[in-house]
C-alpha cells in the first residue's frame, strides 16, 4: 500500500519547496506531514511518538534555515522522520529501516541534509559545536549550526561537556531543547525537575512574554544583528538575568519556554534567533506523540509501537496456539525480582532503558531496589561500582552498543578494583532494524581483554537465569552476561536456580569429524544446522561454550584432540571475539586443527531483520551448515592426501 501525501506535502521535494509556502500554509503542511508519518509508521513500523512531537519544529527549521548549508544535527535521530520526508526522501519512506532501504536515523551517506550520523544520544551539541568552530576557522560567518536535543538526551554527561565548551567558544550555535518531559520512559532526575520548574514558573513566563515582545518589535526593523543583539541584551539584563538560569550560567542566551507546536510562532522566533550571534538555547515545550491521541496518552508504548491500525489504534501482535518462549529481557526482569527476594544485596540499575531491558518489572515490585539513572551509561557503571564497594551486588543492565560509552568506567572503576558488578548486556549481536549504531557487535571483544572480567552468554532462558544466579554469588568480581534482542527458545523457563561453574561449557551433541563451538543464543542456529546435517548423514559435534572468558580449557582440549576440524559461531565481531579466543588457546597450547570462524565481519553491517543479517554474514543455520560441510570436505581431502602419501 502506498501512502499518499497531502496536497501541500506532495509538492515538497526539498526544503526549497517548503520555503515557497506562506507562513499561513505552515499549519496545513504540518498537519499533512503529521498525517503522513502516522500513515507510514502504522504500515511500515519504526519510531513514532518522537517524530510526531517535532513536526512543527521540523517544518519551522527547514522553512527558516538554509539547510543543508546551515547544519542541522538531530540528537539520537529517532525523531527525524519529518526531516527525512521534507528533504527528498518521502517516496523512499516505505523502505525505512528495511533491509537495503533507508536508515531509521540520519546518516551522512544517505543525504546531504543529514549533517551528522546519529543513533546514540547526546552527541548533537558537541557535533554542532565542532561544525560551528570549523565555520569560524573557515570564515563562514553566515553559517548556522543547530542541535536539536531532547530533554532525555540532555541528561547525559556528554551534553553538558559540550555546553561547557560551547559557553566559552563563542561560536554560532543554536541548541533547541525539545522538552516533552519524556525519555522512552518518563524522564528522570533533577534536570527534568528544573526544566519543569522553568516551564511552569510564573516569573519565567512573564520574562518570556516581555522578551518576545521586544524581539517581535525588533524584527520589523529588519535583521540588524548588532542592534538586535544590544536590545535583546538589555531586555535580558532587565528581565531574564534577574533570575538564575542554568544555561545562562554557562554563557548561553536562554530563550523560552515556547510552545513547540505553534509553527508560525516558531518560524518567527527562529528567524529572530538567526541574527543573535554566539551560543543560544531555545527551550521548546512539546508533547511526545502529538496529534495521535493514543500516543499522547501512553507515550512509552508508542515510542516504537510496531505496526498498528491507525484508525482503531490496535497494535498488531502475532497470535499463537502454543505458549511461546519469552523475550530474554523479560527473563532478566523477572529473574531480578526472584534474586532480589533471595538476596537482599541485589540491586538493579539501568540508564534510561527500564522498559527496554524490563528492569521496570523490578522497579514496580521493589522501587527502592532498582534505579533508572537517565541516559547516563558512564554514571550507571560508576554508580554500580560505588554500590559494590559497600557489599551490594548491582546488576547494571546496558544495551551492548550503549555500553561502548562506558568502557573506561568498566575498566577503571569496576575491573581494576575487582568489584562484583554484574553487567547484563541486552541487545547483544544484531539489533535488527535500528542498524549499525545499535548492533551489539563488539562486547565480547572489548570485555574479553579486561582483567578480572568474566565474559558469558546464555544459549537459552535457563542458562540466563543460572548465569545471573551464579554472578551474584559471593566474590564473583566483574561478570558480564550478554544476550540478544528478542525471544529465547524455552516456553517453560522458570526452573530452580543452579550454579554454573565459571568457565564451563556443555556438550549439546557428540559427533565425528567436525565440531561446532558456539557461544550464546546463536548456538540455537547451530542446533538447526546440526539437525539438517544429520539428515544428510553428516556427523557433527556441538559445544555450547557459555564463557568466552575464562574458556573451558578442559572441554576445549578434549574437543581439539577428538575432532579433525572446528567451526566457531558467535553473533559478535570476529576481530578479538570468541573465535579469536579459541585461536589464541590453540596457539598457546600447540593445537593446529583446521578451523573456520563464523561471526560478524570487519565492516559496517547495515540494518535489516536479525535473520536477514545472520544470513548476510553467513551464520544463519544454512551458513553454519555450509561451513561444517566445507570443513568436512577439507578433512576428507586431507585424509585422502595422507593415505596417498602413506
Ligand atoms: C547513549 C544512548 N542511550 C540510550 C539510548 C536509547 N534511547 C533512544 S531515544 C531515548 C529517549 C530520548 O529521550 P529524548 O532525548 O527526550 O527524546 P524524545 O524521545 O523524548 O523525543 C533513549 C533512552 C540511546 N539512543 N543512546
Ligand atoms: C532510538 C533508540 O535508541 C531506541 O528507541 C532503540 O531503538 C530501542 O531499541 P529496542 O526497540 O531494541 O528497545
Ligand atoms: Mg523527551
Amino acid at each position: 500500500m502506498i501512502v499518499e501525501p497531502g496536497e501541500l506535502l506532495a509538492a515538497i521535494n526539498s526544503p526549497d519547496d517548503l520555503k515557497k509556502l506562506s507562513e499561513d500554509q505552515l499549519v496545513q503542511v504540518s498537519q499533512e506531514l503529521r498525517q503522513f508519518i502516522i500513515d507510514s509508521v502504522s504500515i511500515y513500523g519504526g519510531h513514532f511518538g518522537a517524530s510526531l512531537g517535532v513536526v512543527e519544529l521540523t517544518v519551522a527549521l527547514h522553512y527558516v534555515f538554509n539547510t543543508p548549508y546551515d547544519q542541522l544535527v538531530w540528537d539520537v535521530g529517532h525523531q527525524a522522520y519529518g526531516h527525512k520526508i521534507l528533504t527528498g526522501r518521502r517516496d523512499r519512506f516505505p523502505t525505512n529501516r528495511r533491509y537495503g532501504g533507508m536508515s531509521g536515523f540520519p546518516k551522512r551517506k544517505e543525504s546531504e541534509y543529514d549533517a551528522f550520523g546519529v543513533g546514540h544520544s547526546s552527541t548533537s551539541i558537541g557535533a554542532a559545536l565542532g561544525m560551528a568552530v570549523a565555520s569560524d576557522y573557515k570564515g563562514e560567518k553566515d553559517r548556522q549550526h543547530i542541535a536539536v536535543i531532547g530533554d532525555g538526551a540532555m541528561t547525559a554527561g556528554m551534553a553538558f561537556e559540550a555546553l561547557n565548551h560551547a559557553g566559552v567558544a563563542n561560536s554560532n550555535l543554536l541548541v533547541i531543547l525539545n522538552d516533552n518531559c519524556m525519555s522512552i520512559d518518563p524522564n528522570v532526575g533533577a534536570l527534568k525537575e528544573y526544566l519543569t520548574d522553568i516551564t511552569t514558573s510564573r516569573t519565567y513566563n512573564k520574562v518570556r512574554d516581555e522578551l518576545w515582545n521586544v524581539l517581535g518589535k525588533l524584527s520589523k526593523f529588519g535583521p540588524n544583528p548588532q542592534q538586535i543583539a544590544r536590545k535583546v541584551e538589555s531586555a535580558m539584563k532587565a528581565t531574564l538575568m534577574k533570575q538564575s538560569n542554568l544555561f545562562e550560567a554557562l554563557n548561553f542566551r536562554y530563550f523560552g519556554p515556547v510552545d513547540g507546536h505553534d509553527v508560525q510562532h516558531l518560524a518567527t522566533i527562529l528567524e529572530d534567533l538567526k541574527h543573535i550571534p554566539g551560543p543560544k538555547i531555545l527551550h521548546c515545550v512539546t508533547t511526545k506523540g502529538k496529534g495521535y491521541a493514543l500516543a499522547e496518552k501512553d507515550q512509552t508504548l508508542w515510542h516504537a509501537p510496531g505496526l498498528f491500525d491507525k484508525i482503531t489504534g490496535e497494535i498488531h501482535k502475532k497470535t499463537y496456539d502454543q505458549p511461546q518462549p519469552p523475550k530474554y529481557q523479560d527473563v532478566f526482569g523477572h529473574t531480578m525480582v526472584e534474586l532480589a527476594k533471595e538476596n537482599d544485596k541485589v540491586i538493579g540499575v539501568t540508564p534510561a532503558m527500564p522498559s527496554g531491558c524490563s528492569l521496570n518489572i523490578m522497579m514496580k515490585a521493589m522501587p527502592d531496589r532498582a534505579f533508572d539513572v537517565g541516559i547516563a551509561e558512564q554514571h550507571a557503571v560508576v554508580f554500580s561500582a560505588g554500590l559494590a564497594t559497600q557489599g551490594l551486588v548491582p546488576f547494571c543492565n546496558i544495551y551492548s552498543s550503549f555500553m561502548q560509552r562506558a568502557y573506561d568506567q568498566v575498566l577503571h572503576d569496576v575491573a581494576l578494583q575487582n568489584l562484583n558488578v554484574v553487567f547484563c548486556l541486552d541487545r547483544a549481536g544484531f539489533a535488527g532494524a535500528d542498524g549499525p549504531t545499535h548492533h551489539g557487535c563488539y562486547d565480547i571483544a572489548f570485555m574479553r581483554c579486561i582483567p578480572n572480567m568474566v565474559v558469558s552468554a546464555p544459549m537459552n532462558e535457563e542458562e540466563l537465569r543460572n548465569l545471573m544466579y551464579t554472578a551474584q554469588l559471593p566474590d564473583m568480581g566483574p561478570f558480564s552476561i550478554r544476550y540478544p534482542r528478542g525471544e529465547g527458545v524455552m516456553p517453560e523457563w522458570r526452573m530452580p536456580f543452579k550454579k554454573i561453574a565459571v568457565g564451563t561449557g556443555r556438550v549439546v551433541r557428540e559427533g565425528e569429524g567436525v565440531a561446532i563451538l558456539s557461544i550464546g543464543h546463536i548456538g540455537n542456529y547451530a542446533v538447526k544446522a546440526t539437525a539438517q546435517l544429520a539428515a544428510e548423514g553428516l556427523s557433527v559435534g556441538h559445544f555450547d561454550m557459555r564463557f568466552a572468558k575464562p574458556l573451558d580449557e578442559e572441554m576445549l582440549a578434549a574437543a581439539l584432540s577428538k575432532y579433525k576440524a572446528i567451526v566457531t559461531v558467535e553473533d559478535g565481531c570476529l576481530q578479538g571475539g570468541f573465535g579469536a579466543a579459541i585461536l589464541e588457546f590453540m596457539a598457546d597450547h600447540g593445537y593446529s586443527v583446521p578451523m573456520k570462524r563464523l561471526g560478524i565481519p570487519d565492516r559496517v553491517v547495515e540494518h535489516g531483520t536479525q535473520d536477514e543479517l545472520y544470513k548476510e554474514c553467513g551464520f544463519d543455520a544454512a551458513g553454519i551448515a555450509a561451513a561444517v560441510r566445507e570443513m568436512h570436505g577439507k578433512v576428507a581431502a586431507k585424509a585422502t592426501v595422507q593415505s596417498v602419501i602413506l
